[in-house]
């Protein structure tokens, strides 16, 4: 499932083989070549770059084609996501260059013992005279890597790397992966401390349920910087602004919703919390051992709670029981749970968001022909679910108006912000949800989110572009110091 693109360098024998050969070898192999560089051309053999696009099982069919192939002699074969890694994807840039000593003695000793002295003296001009007010930790232990599982720290550094790059380039913060080598609770705790002075916010990230519970409670209750769980509201706030768009094409209302939540991880605990806020009335989460149900007893506290929600249906079942007349399925579980049998036991007008990541609970081909909405979290296919629509902007609003956390009030207010982002008329099946290209998400995001900060009180600072107009724009008053 899904095209990749992979670079091959070739050296083609003038006179014995054509350019035309590779191209029509390649298609014969299910692939296209998107690309070609010469490199280096003589009077005997040149030298090129193609590359070219197929599904991955494709690849070493159309290498060992090629190979084959009189005249042809592969040099390379570079495949391009690999290549995108190398050196890894974020780097650190200075503001300004040392040019001379008088720069140096500003930027460096003596000068900025003047400056540490500042914040020495008053401890809030951390916030303006070092990078604190913009950067942010990306935080794993790399115990809940994608849908991977435990691989660890060093394997968790692509995907921190990944959320960095996007931190920056969707809303102008600054975010750097640090990527722990311990799965203990309290340790991590300590260090996530120990390392927050110089961080405005902590976004932790794919570390294991039921850990990342009680790591972000007490992170929040001992810091005074935005502590968030990507995976936890991340998600559960792109799912809602996704239902909120969805149940608009399909002409159902939140409350007359059965849901199906398959996976009751980090994400799906807070998906499912998310969705009783918002109004739904019949919920079945279901997790390894079957539907969590209603008066059940279990030794997970989040499940316990699930169990003790008037809500949550008191059935016991599996999945493929409890998909039985379900109006929604949301899946944050792992790959291909869900069967095609399933779906067809679904209400009329299904909605199946199957977010597990890299591959989903049901592939896009086996769930369309069967489903009226239907999402992944993936980049490659159309309604893209996935937490990269939230937390750019969700950070940039908190750290902009200096929140010391992100609460619900504020999550609510991002969850309708995207789903405004799409307009009823452009609305339909195949784009509940906007694009991350769409400039339009952080720029909304963020404006939810910080007046969402002040009404709750919890903004430290206005914004200058809230200072003036906040009466205007929902009688906000001024209780936060400007800074
Ligand atoms: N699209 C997105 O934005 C997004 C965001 C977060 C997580 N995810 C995906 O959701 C999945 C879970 O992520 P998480 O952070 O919650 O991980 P997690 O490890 O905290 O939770 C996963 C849960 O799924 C359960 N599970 C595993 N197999 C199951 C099965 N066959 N049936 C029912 N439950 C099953 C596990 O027991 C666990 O409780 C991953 O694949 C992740 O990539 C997607
Ligand atoms: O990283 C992603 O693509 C989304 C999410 O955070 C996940 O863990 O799957
Ligand atoms: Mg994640």
């Amino acid at each position: 499932m899904g095209f990749e693109s992979l670079m091959i360098r070739l050296e083609l024998s003038h006179g014995k083989a054509s350019f035309g050969d590779v191209a029509s070898t390649v298609s014969r192999c299910g692939g296209d070549v998107v690309a070609v560089d010469v490199i280096r051309s003589g009077s005997s053999n040149s030298v090129r770059d193609i590359t070219v696009q197929m599904g991955p099982d494709g690849y070493e069919r159309t290498i060992e084609a090629l190979k084959l192939l009189d005249g042809i002699n592969v040099i390379n074969v570079s495949d391009r996501t690999f290549l995108a890694h190398l050196g890894g994807k974020v780097s650190i840039r200075p503001t300004m260059q040392i040019k001379n000593r008088d720069d140096l003695s500003r930027v460096y000793t003596p000068g900025v013992a003047r400056v540490c002295m500042a914040i020495a003296a008053d401890p809030k001009k951390v916030y303006n005279l070092t990078i604190k007010r913009n950067t942010v930790a990306v935080v794993t232990d790399g115990t809940a890597v994608l849908g991977l599982g435990d691989i660890g720290p060093g394997a968790a550094a692509p995907v921190m790397e990944g959320k960095a790059m996007l931190f920056k380039q969707l809303a102008d913060v600054d975010a750097f992966p640090i990527c722990l080598d311990t799965k203990d609770t309290e340790e991590i705790i300590r260090i996530v401390k120990a390392i927050s002075p110089i961080f405005g916010g902590i976004n932790l990230e794919d570390i294991s349920s039921p850990r990342c519970f009680e790591i972000e409670r007490r992170l929040q209750e001992e810091l005074d910087i935005p502590i968030f769980h990507d995976d936890q509201h991340g998600t559960a706030i792109v799912v809602v602004a996704g239902l909120i768009n969805a149940l608009k094409v399909i002409g159902k209302r939140m409350e007359e919703l059965r849901v199906v939540v398959n996976g009751i991880g980090a994400a799906g605990v807070s998906i499912c919390k998310m969705l009783l806020a918002a109004g739904v009335k019949r919920l079945v989460p279901i997790d390894q051992c079957g539907v969590i149900v209603r008066g059940g007893a279990y030794d997970h506290p989040m499940w316990q709670w699930l169990a003790d929600q008037a809500q949550v249906e008191s059935q016991p079942g599996n999945l493929s029981s409890a998909i039985e007349g379900a109006d929604v399925f949301i899946g944050v579980s792992r790959a291909g749970v869900l069967s095609v049998a399933d779906v067809r036991k679904m209400a009329d007008h299904p909605i199946v968001f199957a977010m597990a990541n890299p591959e989903p609970e049901i592939s896009p081909e086996e769930a369309l022909p069967f489903v009226r909405i239907f999402a992944t979290g993936r980049s490659d296919y159309p309604n893209q679910i996935n937490n990269l629509l939230v937390f750019p902007g969700i950070f940039r609003g908190a750290l902009d108006c200096r929140a010391s956390s992100i609460n619900e009030t504020m999550k609510l207010a991002a969850a309708k912000a995207i789903a405004e982002v799409v307009s009823e008329p452009e609305l339909n099946e195949q784009y509940i949800i906007p694009s991350i290209f769409n400039e339009q998400v952080v720029v909304k995001v963020r404006e939810a989110v910080i007046r969402a900060a002040i009404t709750t009180g919890i903004a430290k600072r206005i914004p200058p572009d809230f200072r003036d107009t906040t009466e205007e724009k929902g009688g906000i008053s001024h209780t936060a110091g400007h800074a």
